[in-house]
Order: structure tokens, then sequence, then C-alpha cells
């Protein structure tokens, strides 16, 4: 049977290219960048002053002391926004607010706590009472950003400060992978909603709300549908429609029931199987079908499964399909506390619920809890998977366990 590493393979493989668009810079946090993109401008594009102070001449204030400040006369003032023509000569300074161009002659500001300033016959002064350096308080015209240089590659999920940079690089729109939309499908008639109480022998539809979490957290728009009952045709017709959404995802009805015909339907509406079973546990009946160009996902119905295979299988998908360049979550070695037995001879994947923290530099992991697939409890502390490699039975305590780092941003 499949192994997941082959499973994911298989979906990545067959899912269609990245749309592209060109949005306003606002409307692309969290996106991908789909071309590398480069600064427009320098920036700073003029030479500035740091500080709110007196633009000077750094050797006019060289013999400055307590004792014996050096007196400037004042030129005139500059805020932040204004140009000045004036040049500072020897023994003459500009009162400056941060922001403002440095005037020509001037190669130092004196921040205006380190001065005191006055009226007399000759105008305006202003004293310094100590030496400092030419270039302080001063900010470089291009010391941040040069004209051209590489700011985001292509395929980085674009963050605040990633906007900050290219509203100041002069990037006012940008080329960008768009979310994609994902249709959620829960079937089975035993589901009420979640406001409902559950009659004899009906449970509360917990997937919905799971899975369409799942896709806003990865940055896709949930399209949840309206729930539909165990019968054949009423599937059919929601199908079809969930078929505008970029990506189908199904819980339910896709083992080996007598109610279970999700299988059956995507095929009878010509869809091409890629694989259904992968060597796992949970989430063994998993299947992917590409169904008009659209990837289809029939996801195990038991809520445990659904959500490890959301984030196993679906999460990175929906990032390719965004144009994202890391689409895996980081991979760590830790050490699992209370150790783990499974079945003897079990040819299966196992995907183990987990804490993990670090301790000492190094990774400890225990288990959640009961980890049946029906468990959803257990998911409410995880924050890593351990995966167990099949053939692998037990892992004495303290035992070392590879993790899939489920909170933590892909890496890879
Ligand atoms: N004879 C066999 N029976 C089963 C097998 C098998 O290999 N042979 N596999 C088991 C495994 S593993 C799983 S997982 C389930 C998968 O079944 P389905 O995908 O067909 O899911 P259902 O039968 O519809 O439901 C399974 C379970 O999950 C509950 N469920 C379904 N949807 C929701 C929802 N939206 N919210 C909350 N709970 C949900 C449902 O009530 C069932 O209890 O099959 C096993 N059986
Ligand atoms: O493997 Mo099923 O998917 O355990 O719950």
């Amino acid at each position: 049977m499949l192994t997941p590493t082959l499973a994911l393979d298989l979906i990545l493989e067959r899912l269609p290219r990245p749309a592209a668009d060109l949005r306003p810079l606002q409307d692309t946090l969290g996106l991908a960048a789909a071309e590398d993109l480069h600064s427009r401008a320098t920036v700073p594009p003029f030479t500035n002053s740091a500080m709110d102070g007196y633009a000077v001449r750094a050797e006019d204030l060289a013999s400055a002391s307590l004792d014996h400040p050096v007196r400037l006369r004042v030129l005139g003032d500059l805020a932040a926004g204004g140009v000045s023509h004036s040049v500072v000569k020897v023994g003459e300074a500009l009162r400056i607010m941060t922001g403002a161009p440095l005037p020509e002659g001037a190669d130092a500001v004196v921040p205006v706590e380190d001065t005191r300033c006055g009226e007399g016959p000759g105008g305006d002064w202003m004293e310094a009472c100590k030496p400092l350096r030419a270039g302080i308080h001063i900010r470089l015209a291009g010391e941040d950003l040069q004209k051209e240089q590489l700011l985001v590659k292509a395929g980085h999920q674009l963050r605040p400060g990633d906007l900050g940079v290219l509203a100041a690089a002069g990037l006012p729109a940008l080329p960008v992978h768009p979310r994609v939309r994902v249709a959620v499908l829960t079937t089975g008639d035993e589901l009420v909603d979640v406001s409902d109480e559950p009659g004899p022998g009906r449970i509360r539809d917990a997937n919905i709300h799971a899975l369409c979490a799942q896709v806003a957290a990865c940055g896709a728009i949930p399209v949840p549908f309206p729930r539909v009952p165990d019968d054949r045709e009423t599937l059919k017709q929601t199908l079809l429609r969930a078929l505008e959404a970029d990506v189908v995802l199904t819980t339910g009805g896709i083992s080996v029931g007598d109610y279970d015909f999700m299988k059956g339907l995507f095929e009878a509406l010509g869809a091409e199987r890629i694989f259904w079973k992968v060597a796992q546990k949970p989430g063994g009946p998993l299947g992917f079908w590409m169904l008009q160009g659209k990837p289809v996902f029939g996801i195990p119905g038991n809520p445990v499964a659904a959500m490890l295979m959301v984030e196993e299988y679906v999460r990175p998908a929906l990032r390719k399909l965004m144009g994202f360049a890391n689409l895996h979550r980081p991979v760590a070695e830790a050490s699992l506390e209370g150790g783990w037995s499974g079945k003897v001879g079990d040819h299966r994947t196992t995907f183990l619920r987990v804490v993990a923290r670090r301790e000492g530099g190094h990774l400890k992991a225990r288990l959640t809890g009961p980890q049946g697939s029906a468990i959803l409890s257990s998911m409410l502390t995880a924050n890593a998977l351990a995966v167990i490699p099949e053939g692998l039975d037990r892992v004495a305590p303290g035992g070392p366990v590879t993790l899939h780092l489920t909170e933590e941003a892909e890496d890879h």
C-alpha cells in the first residue's frame, strides 16, 4: 500500500499551477509573492536628520566644553517635508527636525537637548558644550535600500514588515498568488448542527468547524456547504456545486460501509483516482481524485483522522496552490516521555498527537492522551505530531521520535 510520503508526492505533482494576479499592496498580507520583488527607489531618497536639533559642521564644535561652549549663528529652521537652500558655513547652524534633508555644508546634527539657544543683536544663536563627530545623527541617502535591490523572493509569504518595506520601495501593487477557495462538505445522516441537541444515535458535526478553521488557518478561503445526508443523488448535486471552488474536501463516507458513497460517486462523475488508501493510522481510507481539473480530497469521517489528513496532506497542497515556496512544517527529533506501544507487525505509519517542549536544548514530547481516531480531545493540547515509521511497534520511554511541529510556520 501507498506510504504517506508517496501519497503526498502524488498529490503535489498533480496540482494545477497557482494562479497569479496584481493586487494593491494593502490586500497582499499573507499571500505569496508571484515574482522576485525589487526596490524601485533609493531609501532614504536623501540624506536627512535622525534627530530634532541643529545641523552643524562638526569641526566647528571641536573645542566645545562645559566651560567653553561654542556658539553658532542659527540660519533658520527646517521641518520634515521642507527643503532648505541655505548652505551651512563656518560658525553657522540650521535648526532641523527629524527627517528633514540635511543642508549643504552640514555634516552632523546636535540633538536639541544638548544645546541652549537665544536671540541676540546678530540674530538667533545656539550653543553646544561638547564636540561631536562628523556623520553623527545623520541618515545617509540609500543606507536602507538601494534601487533594484532584491527585497522579496517569489514564493515568500508576505508579512507586515515586508509590506512596509515594499511601500517605502515604491511598489503600490504586487504580483501575488491569490487565496484558493476550498469547498468543505461533511456527510452523514447522524450529524446535527452544533446548536442542536443530538437525538438518539446522532452526534454534532465537529468536522465542518475543524476543517474550515484549518483551511482558513493556512490562508485559504473555506466555503462550508450545507451538510449532506447519506443520499447518493443529493451528494451528487452538492458535489457538482462544490466544483465551483478551486479545491473540494469531503469528510465521511469514504470507507467500506454500506453508506460510504463518496468513492463511487467521484468516479461515476468521471474523476481520475490518484489513490485511495494510505498505509497510515489514522486516516487509512484517505483518497485523492482529480475531477474537472480540480483536486478532490476524500477525507475519513473520524474527527481526529480528518484533522490529521488536512494537516499532513491538504495544507501542503493548499500552500502549493497558493504559490508558497515552503510547504512543509519544521521536522525535529525529540525524546518521547513515557514511550509508546502499537500493534506488532503493523505495516502502517502512525501519527501520534503530542505536546512538545524544549528543555535544556532538547525537545521532549509526551502523548496528549488516548490516541483513538475518534478521541477529538487528543487535539486540544497537541502542538506536534510524532511520526512513527511502519514496522516500529514500540518506542521505549525517552526513545527517539520524529516530530512535525504543527504550530510552527513551514520552513521547507
Ligand atoms: N470495515 C471497515 N470499517 C472501517 C474501516 C475499515 O477499513 N474497514 N476504516 C475505519 C476507519 S480507519 C475510518 S477513519 C472510518 C472512515 O470512515 P468514513 O470516512 O467512511 O467515515 P464515516 O463512516 O462516515 O464516519 C466515521 C466516524 O466519524 C464520524 N463522523 C463523520 N463525520 C463527522 C463529522 N462531520 N463530525 C463528527 N464526526 C463525524 C461518524 O459518525 C463515524 O463515527 O471508517 C472505519 N470503519
Ligand atoms: O484510520 Mo481511521 O482514519 O482511524 O480513523
